[in-house]
């Protein structure tokens, strides 16, 4: 079943078709990766798929349901959640809150019962505890929920971004360049980690990246932009041994 199925669809930027006609179809439960040079658009693609720039054309479909245009809160409602090429956490907020800002979409409480802590107040924030504390052992950060999250080392701080991204129980999680700046064996864990969240959550994943071997070791599906035009689309094993892929893009 398609989780996200994207039509025709366009950016252009004045004179420059950042995204020209791009289609996908992601089924559930897939890890799908978006591949491409420098400058092809694979950001500007995200920014499409989360409402932060509204499409020239084109229809974009999230689990049947047309989200074309909305906005990112919107979108980010109906099911769509990211991690950014920058990590944006709240830095000088815990590693609790962090992920706990991330279920306010599904837990919530009145202005009202919050300012005068009635009943309901504390038993949604007790919900809310044990549910971020829960994902935070999936990550293995529960150990530092106290701490600010600025203060994690960073490989710790790309965990908590995904972790606070699957708070809002998406159906899908798109991935900005999860390994970038990792070093090998982190990167490693990275990779056995995103395999895990789709596991055990039965989560679609969709991931732009550059390191050749975590798309080659964990995307099972893979789109090559290149000039924001679709170049390739297909198996991760296939696209990569295309000619016109290693040309474009692996540059051999
Ligand atoms: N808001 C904008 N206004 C004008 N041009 C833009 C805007 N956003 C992106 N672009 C242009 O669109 C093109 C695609 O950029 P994009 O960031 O999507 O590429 P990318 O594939 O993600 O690159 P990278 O791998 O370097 O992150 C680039 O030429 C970029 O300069």
């Amino acid at each position: 079943m398609a989780i996200l199925e994207v039509k025709n669809l366009s950016i252009q930027f004045g004179g420059l078709h950042a995204v020209d006609n791009f289609n996908i179809q992601i089924n559930q439960g897939e890890l799908y990766g978006l591949i491409g040079p420098n400058g092809a658009g694979k950001t500007t693609v995200f920014n499409l798929l989360t409402g932060v720039y509204k499409p020239t054309e084109g229809i974009i479909k999230l689990d049947g349901v047309d989200i074309t245009g909305k906005n990112p809160i919107e979108i980010n409602k109906a099911g769509v959640a990211r991690t950014f090429q920058n990590i944006r956490l709240f830095k000088d907020m815990t590693v609790l809150d962090n992920v706990k800002a991330g279920l306010h979409n599904n837990y919530k409480y009145s202005t009202f019962t919050g300012v005068f802590r009635l009943p309901k107040y504390f038993k949604v924030e007790k919900q809310m505890n044990e549910k971020a504390m829960e994902l935070l052992k999936v990550f293995g950060l529960d150990a530092f929920a106290d701490y600010l999250a600025g203060n994690l080392p960073y490989g710790e701080q790309r965990k908590l971004e995904i972790a606070r991204a699957l708070a809002t129980e998406p159906k899908l999680l798109l991935l900005d360049e999860p390994a970038a700046g990792m070093n090998p064996n982190e990167t490693q864990e990275l990779m056995d980690m995103i395999r895990f969240v789709r596991d055990h959550f039965n989560m679609t994943i969709l991931l732009i990246e550059h390191d050749m071997k975590l798309v080659g070791g964990i995307c099972e599906e893979l789109t090559v932009l290149n000039f924001g035009q679709v170049l390739c689309q297909g198996k991760t094993a296939q696209v990569l041994k295309d000619p016109a892929v290693i040309t474009a893009y692996l540059g051999e």
